[in-house]
Parts: C-alpha cells; structure tokens; sequence
C-alpha cells in the first residue's frame, strides 16, 4: 500500500492526561499538522478518548485532513492498566505513575512497531513533563524525541537549577530562603514552583517533573508554551543550556481557528456564551480554578459571599467530582438564587471563547499556565489565587513583572482562607479605578505581542517552522 498518507514525515504526540496538558498537546497536534505537509498522531491513555468522546470529540484513527498543507492527524490510545471508566485509580498519582510507565511503555512499543511494519515510521516523538519515560522509549526505538514543556520558562529553569543543584533552595533546615536564578526576579520560599518545597505534600510530581530534566539530554530539543517577547532574556538565556523554541501560545494561533475543530475538552461544555451576550461590555467576572485544583468548602463560600458583595456579575466554573487534590466545595443553591441573573454557574465553560467575550472584565484564577497564557493573551487582567506547582510562581509574574493582576493569596502552603472582604476589595480593584484601568492596559499590550508572535513571519511561528525542518531534515537522513 503506498497511500499519500503513508509518504509523509510522522510526528507522534504522548501526553499526559490532565486537562491542563491534553490542551496544549492537541493544540500543537493540529498546528504541526495545518502547517506542515505531515502526519500527526495525538496519544494518550484511553480514558481520554472516553472523556473528549463523551465531551463531544468525532476522533477517529484514522488520518483526517487539516488545514491546507496536506497535513493530517489522527488519534492512538493506550492502556495505562486502570478501569477504562475509573477515575479513582488515577487520582492516586503516586501509585498510578509507575503503572502508566510501565504499560505506558509497553504499549507504545507495540503501537510504534505496528505503525514501522505498516509504512507510517514514526520520524519524531514528542513527550511531555510528566510522562519522562517516553525519552527513555524515544532512545530505545532509535526515534529522535523533543519536549513540550507546558509551563513557564521560568519555572523550567526553576526545576533545571534545582535538579543540577546550581543555586540554594529551601531545604528542611533553611525553608525559607528566597531564591535567586539567572534572570529572573527574587523567589520568596513560596514563589518557587511548590513541588520543589520540602514542605510539599506532592513528592512524586516532583519526582515526576525531575525525571524530565535527567532525560534532558535525550530531547533534540524543547518546545515551549511560552512567548520570546514574554519570556525572552530566560529563554536565551536557558537556550545555552538546552535548544528552546517558544512557539505560544498556541491557542492564539491564527491557523487553528481554521481548520479541523476538534476540541480536548474532558467534560462537556455547558452554553454560557448566550448568557454573556446579554451581559453590558466588561461586567463579567469569569472564575474558573482549572481542572485540577480544589477549594475546601469554607474557601468557597468565603469567595462567593465576596462576589456577591462586591456587586459585580460572574461566570463561575463550578466542577462535580474529585480530582488527585480531593473534591472542591459546592456553591450552594441559595447563594445563586441571591445572585439572580447576576451570576451563572457552569460544570465546564468554553474558556478561549469566554475569555475573548467582550463582557468579561477579569479572570479570578488558580494560575495554571494554561489560563495565564490565555488571559495574558486575550487582554484579560486576572485576580490570582494560586494554590500549588508552579501556580505560585505564575502568580508572581502575573502581578509584579507582567503587572496584569491583582493578588488575592499565596498559594496553599499559607494555610488560610481568604474572607469575603478582601475577596471583595480585589474584586472592586481589579474591575473599576485607576488600578483597573492600569490592569486592562498592560494585559492590552500582551494581547498584542502575543498575536504578533504567531502571526505569520512572528517569533513562534518561525520557531515551529524551525522545528518542522528540523524533523524533515532528520527523517531523510
Ligand atoms: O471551564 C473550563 C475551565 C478550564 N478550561 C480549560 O482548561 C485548561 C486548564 O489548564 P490550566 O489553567 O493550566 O489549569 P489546570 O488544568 O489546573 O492545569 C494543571 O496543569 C498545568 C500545566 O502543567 C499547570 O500549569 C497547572 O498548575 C495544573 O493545575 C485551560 O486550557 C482552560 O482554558 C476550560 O476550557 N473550561
């Protein structure tokens, strides 16, 4: 069988299955595929075909066009030797990670072999952060490999100095150090991506993330959901180090919104755009915390008493179910009906859309690198509460180098619940006043340089096009 499918360059995609890493993933699977003539497979465990299905997902495994390069992509899903249906298992990390690598790798192998037997050899391997051990599979089968690093180059050179032990940190004896690295700003003790505490009550994503950085050297090199006018002088700078290619934020890529729409929800969107329609321009509040982090349920009720207090209308995402860190608390009936037509509650938002509706005054966040890059990017100043990872250095940057956002906390490790007053007051700031306006106006030039780096002939898009050359070139070798 010799089908066009089957002469073209194959980039083969693993990801991890949080929310927070399908997005970006899928998000590169389809610029690759709408930008170059290849093939693109997008891999994950099987429990995420089940979810984006469930979501709503046509996939198919089979090549489906993108784009107007000749560029296609498909999906391949593996068992990670839990219940396909089960969230439970996965949710206990430090047990489920050792499991996902070993049939992880198992699996690949034999997906990999069949797709080599077929005619469709696999040119490239790109993992992710917390699934390091496919370097290890890249190496075995001979299959040059590179990174996507979902978060922020700050916090890469962050774990790349703890992890070669190039600068202090907090240690058991000294936990409150401030740290300093190479073009960075000063860290305080809880600014650091929390994983690298001492103190941190998740040991193994630490070891998870660090397991990346001893394979560095096994990665060609390591793109990044970041931004050269963002991030620059870091990424020069750790571009002596490793070969980085900013190439975000991939959302904001002018080439998705046109072609093969296939999105990596893992739970089904509920319709708020209508809602936010009826709303005046910048009177919306939009909460939302991700898909990972959880409130106790006096946090909770603190924030919506702020909220409601403070007078403006919200859009609350407001998840069912627990997730690794528990289940968060509820927003009661009663405080919604006392909203009224002020506020709406979802399960799950369509959150580029919502960010991009013009009703939508600010994001109150939890700081994962997803929503920051996507606030950042939609113009949209944010009210940080960061709880953990690299949530807290996020946060930082956020309020004092990018000067985007008002901070309402520190992160978990500070052992308090934020009242409904200071909710209120960050509130009020971040949505009318000088203090706002100043907001509005830095997140307006972010908007701008990040809409300038992927357009044609930007910074990321010259970087992905580096890349496909890259993998071009090493596969006619
Ligand atoms: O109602 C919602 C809520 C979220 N999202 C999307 O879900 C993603 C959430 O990603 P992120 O903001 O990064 O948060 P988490 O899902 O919590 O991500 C985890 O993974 C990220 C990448 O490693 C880390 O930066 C975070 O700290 C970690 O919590 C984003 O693309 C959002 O647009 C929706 O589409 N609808």
């Amino acid at each position: 069988m010799d089908t066009k499918q089957d002469q073209l360059v194959h980039v083969f995609l693993v990801t991890f299955l949080g929310q927070g890493h399908v997005n970006p993933f899928l998000r590169l699977a389809k610029l690759l595929a709408s930008k170059g003539n290849i093939l693109v497979t997008f891999s994950a465990s099987k429990i995420i075909r089940n979810k984006m299905k469930k979501a709503g997902a046509a996939i198919s495994s089979d090549p489906t066009p993108v784009g107007s390069c000749g560029g296609m992509i498909r999906f391949d899903f593996f068992d990670d030797g839990c219940s396909e249906d089960n969230d439970d298992e996965r949710n206990d990390l430090d047990t489920f990670l050792p499991k996902l690598e070993a049939y992880g790798k198992t699996e690949l192998t034999g997906i990999i072999n069949h797709h080599a037997q077929n005619g469709r050899p696999v040119s490239c391997l790109i993992n992710n952060p917390f699934v390091p051990w496919v370097s290890d599979l890249a190496e075995e089968l001979n299959i040059p490999c590179a990174m996507l690093w979902v978060q922020s180059c700050s916090c890469f050179s962050s774990f790349y100095h703890y992890d070669n032990s190039l600068v202090p940190f907090p240690t058991e004896e000294q936990p409150d150090i401030d740290v300093q690295l190479p073009n960075m700003p000063l860290l305080k003790s809880d600014e650091i991506p929390s994983f690298l505490h001492p103190s941190t009550p998740y040991p193994f994503l630490r070891r998870a993330i660090l397991g990346q950085f001893k394979n560095l050297s096994k990665n060609f090199c390591v793109l990044m959901e970041t931004f050269e006018e963002l991030e620059g002088d870091l990424i020069n700078y750790m571009s002596q180090i490793c070969s980085i290619r900013a190439v975000g934020p991939l959302f904001k890529n002018p080439l998705l919104e046109t072609s093969f729409n296939i999105s990596g929800d893992l739970i089904k969107v509920d319709d708020c755009l209508e809602w936010l329609d009826s709303k005046p321009p910048s009177s919306v509040v939009y909460i939302s915390f991700g898909s990972v982090v959880s409130l106790s349920q006096e946090q909770v009720t603190e924030m919506a008493y702020g909220v409601l207090n403070s007078g403006v209308s919200f859009l609350w995402v407001m998840r069912t179910g627990a997730t690794s860190t528990g289940e968060s608390g509820k927003l009661s009936e009663g405080l919604l009906e006392e909203a009224g037509e002020r506020g709406m509650a979802v399960q799950w938002s369509p959150q580029a859309q919502v960010l991009t509706h013009l009703s939508v005054s600010c994001l109150v966040t939890h700081c994962g690198w997803n929503s920051t890059m996507e606030a950042l990017s939609s113009g949209v100043p944010v009210v940080a509460l960061p709880q953990w990872g690299d949530q807290v250095t996020d946060a930082k940057y956020l309020v004092d180098e990018w000067k985007v956002g008002i901070r309402m906390g520190r992160g978990e490790a500070e052992h308090r619940v934020i009242r409904r007053e200071e909710v209120e007051e960050c509130l009020r700031e971040a949505t009318s006043g000088v203090k706002a306006a100043e907001l509005k106006k830095n997140a307006m030039k972010w908007k701008n340089a990040a809409e300038a780096a992927v357009a044609e002939g930007g910074t990321s898009d010259r970087n992905i096009q580096k890349f496909l050359d890259e993998v071009r070139k090493m596969s006619s070798n």
